[in-house]
């Protein structure tokens, strides 16, 4: 077990504090100036100079926001017909934010106790993603545990077998697991299904794909694309400074490493994505110095970063809560604030996502006149916001796509993972199935039945 957090580790450096005006950050958001971290900061807080949330200068900062989104990709909102194969949940890392893990030593053949995780076979990913793409999805993400017997390929599987501790690296040999989830080059060509797009290996992953050797992450990421991967999914960011770092997930690569990472995969020719997870123990400051980083990564991979995504945290079932070291998630106001100072901070990064899965379809919908663009992908299953105990179901039909995005006079788009292909959606002809894919015929992902079946959100 990790050490158990204190008050003292709670006591930040950085704090949300300025010498700039809520007044003249507003202004210049308004006037298309790049915003600086106090701006960002003054945006967020509604003001310093104040206690609390100014309902009034939210409204002036979503307003400014949904104006500045208008300008830069109208009135379209994009998704994506795509599926979820997160391949397993054994890790050992210990974030404290994270439900989705279950500890590695329960997987082994010989564990006393059975385990409550999953872990998948390249075969077994194989027949998913075949069934998903039959349906005719674009996109398959897959994000996963740092399961100890996963090694990049058969190179590093043997590099690992010759380490003289291999405990200090992480390491077991697949034969010590009931299911060998083969190697991470080895997955990435089962999931590539008549070239269906594959988003996975986070930086984190990254990392675990080249512990105990001398490789770089581009050697990695070289290796991984050449396997069948297309595109890399920025999260692992949760805050990039390393004072939250240390309090929420101790065990993970620090802010330079991450970067280094996503770098990395973008000079082989990788696209990547971003995320924020806040609301736990951060603060606006952490928020804003944030959006910083991301903002000069994008100037430094030349825009391979094709949307932002903020990630609300799920409180519920995570040790972050269950140790009372937070009370709760974010508030409403945070996430709509959040929302619209990426969209205002980000004058690099076109799309911003809002998150069906973390705020569900209401409040999911209001994020698309706070600055968001993006209303996520179909995904079929979810785990991580599931197991943290989120209720917002797991899976949206291009119908319920449909429905929802003309409710609020947008247009519906079915994209591709880039955004660079699009297909704009006509609501008066149905049937409203996927088109993009590579073998998708227009028809819905699911049928009635199928649909019943599925989990049912709370909110709808
Ligand atoms: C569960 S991990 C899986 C991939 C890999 N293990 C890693 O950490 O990069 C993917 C991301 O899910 C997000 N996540 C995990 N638990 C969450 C929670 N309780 N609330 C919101 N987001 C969460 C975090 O941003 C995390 O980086
Ligand atoms: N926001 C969440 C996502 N977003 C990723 C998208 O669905 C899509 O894969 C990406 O836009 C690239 O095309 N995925 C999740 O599983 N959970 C989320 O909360
Ligand atoms: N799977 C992550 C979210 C995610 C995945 C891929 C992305 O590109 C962006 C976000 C979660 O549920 O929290
Ligand atoms: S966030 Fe990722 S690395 Fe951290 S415990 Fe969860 S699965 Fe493991």
């Amino acid at each position: 077990m990790e050490r158990p957090v204190t008050e003292a580790d709670l006591v930040f450096e950085h704090v949300p504090e300025t010498d700039q005006s809520f007044e003249n950050a507003l202004e210049k958001s308004r006037a298309g100036d790049r915003l600086t971290v106090d701006d960002a900061i003054e945006l967020l807080t509604t003001g310093t100079d104040i206690e609390g949330i100014d309902r009034t200068r939210k409204e002036r900062v979503l307003e400014a926001a949904d104006r500045r989104r208008a300008e830069v990709v109208g009135d379209e909102v994009t998704f994506v017909a795509n599926i979820n194969n997160n391949v397993t949940t054994a890790c050992n890392v210990g974030c404290l934010f994270c439900n989705f893990k279950d500890a590695a030593h329960t997987f082994e053949r010989d564990s006393e106790v059975e385990t409550a995780g999953f872990t998948k076979t390249p075969g077994e990913s194989r027949e998913i993603v075949a069934d998903a793409v039959e349906r005719g999805v674009y996109e398959v993400t897959s994000v996963s545990g740092l399961h100890p017997a996963f090694t990049l390929d058969e190179e590093h599987r043997e590099i690992l077998e010759a380490h003289p501790e291999p405990k200090e690296v992480n390491y077991k040999p697949p034969e010590r697991y009931a299911t060998d989830p083969g190697t991470y080059a080895e997955q990435m060509e089962a999931m590539s299904v008549d070239d269906v797009h594959v988003h996975s290996m986070t930086p984190e992953e990254g990392y675990h794909a080249r512990r105990g050797t001398d490789w770089s992450y581009e050697e990695v990421y070289g290796r991984l694309k050449d396997a069948g991967l297309d595109t890399v999914p920025g999260t692992a960011a949760e805050i990039l400074v390393d004072e939250v770092r240390d309090v929420i997930c101790p065990g993970k690569i620090g802010t330079d490493d991450w970067l280094e990472a996503m770098e990395a995969a973008a000079n082989v020719g990788l696209g990547l994505t971003a995320t924020i997870m806040y609301g736990h123990v951060d603060n606006e400051a952490h928020r804003a110095m944030h959006l910083k980083r991301v903002r000069d990564l994008q100037e430094r991979v030349d825009g391979a970063i094709t949307e932002f995504v903020p990630l609300s945290f799920v409180h519920q079932n995570t040790p972050l809560f269950e140790h009372d070291v937070v009370s709760g998630g974010a508030s409403i106001d945070e996430d709509e604030l959040m929302i619209a100072v990426a969209r205002l901070f980000l004058d690099n990064i076109d799309h911003v996502q809002s998150s069906w899965v973390k705020y569900g379809d209401e409040q999911g919908l209001k994020m698309l006149s706070c600055g968001a663009d993006d209303y996520m992908g179909t995904i079929l299953s979810e785990e991580i916001t599931t197991r943290a105990g989120g209720e917002h179901g797991e899976f949206r039909s291009f119908e319920d796509y449909v429905e929802m995005i003309t409710s609020i006079g947008r247009v519906p788009v079915e994209r591709s993972t880039d955004y660079e292909t699009r297909r704009v959606i006509d609501p008066d002809d149905p049937p409203f199935g996927p088109q993009l894919g590579p073998k998708a015929d227009g028809t819905p992902l699911l049928d009635a039945d199928e649909r019943a079946e599925r989990t049912v959100p709370a909110d709808d």
